[in-house]
């Protein structure tokens, strides 16, 4: 595909970086630096005019807002924090799937009064507590979930969960589906309208790619 328009693309290292490349590479956009072993955090790619940075998840949606870069992957959960401000979602990658879920001892009980929830996902956590008409009471947490129901910090957590091996090698279980989680495309809205040609050829390529 033809890039009339320079652009930068934001992605976190580790898991949606991994399964993000795959989809570059069928749009034609490949790394000239191996994000492994560089500690470069703007990467050239085989196409001049796009770059790709490198930042923590959490801050994609940051970038992106504030046209720092002109698109991005971010996570459904990150974004439901971030709040989508800036952003378009044009696309569901369908990639670095998993649920969010409340969790807790097996057992633990999920209504009552004074219930502590401890996560990293405030604002899903509330909706999802306010829609059962359930007080709670949200701790904030930056990582671990899984240790404050073991040291009484709180009855429940709200996180993430995959294969479920991190909860049940910490003795925690599944007891309640928040919702589906998927990695999106986030474009911001000012790049949308100026460098409208070259982000729809790329959405259109990476559309073709994930629906086959
Ligand atoms: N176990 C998992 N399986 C599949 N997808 C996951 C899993 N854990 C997280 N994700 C998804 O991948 C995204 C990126 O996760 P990653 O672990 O790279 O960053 P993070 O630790 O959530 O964020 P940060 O490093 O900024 O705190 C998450 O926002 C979520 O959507
Ligand atoms: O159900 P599982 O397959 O065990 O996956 C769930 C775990 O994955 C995520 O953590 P991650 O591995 O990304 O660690 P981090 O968020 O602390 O980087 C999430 O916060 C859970 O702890």
């Amino acid at each position: 595909m033809e890039f009339e328009s320079p652009i930068t693309i934001a992605l976190a290292k580790g898991r949606i970086l991994k399964d993000t490349l795959p989809l570059l590479k069928h749009a034609g956009i490949e790394l000239r630096d191996d994000p492994d072993t560089s500690r470069k955090l703007i990467l050239d790619t085989n196409i001049d005019a796009v770059k790709v940075v490198l930042i923590r998840a959490t801050d994609v949606p940051t970038y992106v807002q504030w046209g720092a870069a002109d698109l991005g992957v971010s996570g459904k959960d990150t974004l439901i924090e971030h709040g989508g401000d800036g952003l378009y979602e044009p696309l569901d990658l369908q990639i670095a799937k998993c649920r969010l879920m409340v969790a807790g001892h097996p057992g633990a009980r999920l209504d009552g009064q004074r219930l502590r929830i401890a996560t990293k996902y405030v604002k899903a956590a509330k909706q999802h507590f306010a829609a059962k008409g359930q007080q709670v009471e949200i701790i904030k947490l930056y990582g671990s979930m899984e240790l404050a129901p073991l040291v009484g910090l709180s009855d429940l957590i709200v996180d993430l969960v995959e294969s479920g091996n991190t909860l049940k090698a910490n003795g925690l279980v599944p007891l309640e589906f928040v919702m589906d989680i998927s990695s999106r495309l986030v474009v911001n809205k000012a790049s949308w309208k100026m460098k409208h040609e070259t982000i729809i050829a790329l959405v259109e390529s990476l559309a073709e790619v994930i629906n086959g």
